[in-house]
């Protein structure tokens, strides 16, 4: 039967000895949606987008992307689906050059196909191509390691589109980036959902996740404590409790330590 989620999981969970990281998640997500991922430290977060993205294998549970149960695929038959992932550390390879992360993506991309990493021209013009529509080809001979935070989350983007995936998973996007930089972090991301890429991503920063969510999924002692509109956070007994004991939660709340 056909499906209008793009992703599903059913009884997900993840123990290390007696700790449920993540403790029978069922979460199903619609193709086209930005969902943010928040709650406090040690809440499953992390763990629950290894499971999803092949870097950990799940304890029990079954997990269905595009129709296709992809339970036991590591990252890079995941990345071939459509559904890829970046991680919290965004340096990619720092002394190679911003064009050179751009060619190693792309030909991660598409290894199993063609073996090896030999680059042909047209690898490089799409690169370039590629790099111009992030707005990064100006910086494309310089070395990672030199560019800027916001240049790096950009290149991070960049790599993590290349084979143009269906789903985007990202692990706390704006970390490090200042105000400003946020904002046009925003954009960036804005301009990558209207291609119609779904959007998943862990983020500690209330404002972006309230900016860029349209849904919004709080975990907590490796369960699913909240699922609605981030409007309706501020609402919710056990999020401001969490959040911020009594008080109500406000736009540019960050989560407790
Ligand atoms: N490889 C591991 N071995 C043992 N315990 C682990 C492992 N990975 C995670 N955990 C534990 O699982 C729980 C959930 O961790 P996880 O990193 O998923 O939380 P998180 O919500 O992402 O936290 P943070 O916001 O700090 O990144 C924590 O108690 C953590 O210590």
């Amino acid at each position: 039967m056909a499906s209008d989620f793009i992703l599903s999981a059913r009884g997900l969970r993840r123990t290390y000895g007696a700790l449920h990281a993540v403790d029978g998640v069922d979460l199903d997500i619609r193709a086209g949606e930005a969902v943010g991922v928040g709650g406090p430290n040690g809440a499953g977060k992390t763990t629950l987008f290894d499971l999803i993205s092949g870097v950990t294998p799940a304890s029990s549970g079954e997990i269905t992307f595009d129709g296709r149960v992809i339970n036991g695929m590591n990252s890079q038959q995941l990345f071939q689906l459509g559904l890829a992932r970046t991680f919290q550390v965004v340096d990619g390879f720092p002394r190679l050059s911003v064009l050179e992360n751009m060619l190693v993506a792309q030909a991660l991309g598409v290894a199993t196909a063609r073996r090896g990493l030999i680059l042909r021209r047209r690898d490089r013009e799409r690169a370039m191509a590629s790099l111009d529509g992030y707005g990064l080809a100006d910086i494309a001979m310089q070395p990672v390691a030199e560019i800027s935070a916001l240049q790096r989350k950009t290149l991070m983007v960049a790599t993590a589109t290349v084979g143009n995936p269906r789903m985007l998973m990202l692990d706390e996007p704006v970390g490090g980036l200042t105000p400003p930089e946020i904002d046009e972090f925003i954009q960036l991301i804005d301009r990558v959902r209207a291609s119609g890429v779904t959007i998943v991503f862990i983020e500690h920063v209330m404002r972006f996740l309230t900016t860029v969510a349209d849904r919004a999924v709080i975990m907590d002692q490796g369960g699913l404590i909240f699922d609605g509109a981030p409007g309706d956070m501020i609402r919710d007994e056990t999020i401001r409790k969490l959040y911020l004991g009594e008080t109500p939660v406000t736009e540019d709340a960050h989560e407790p330590a």
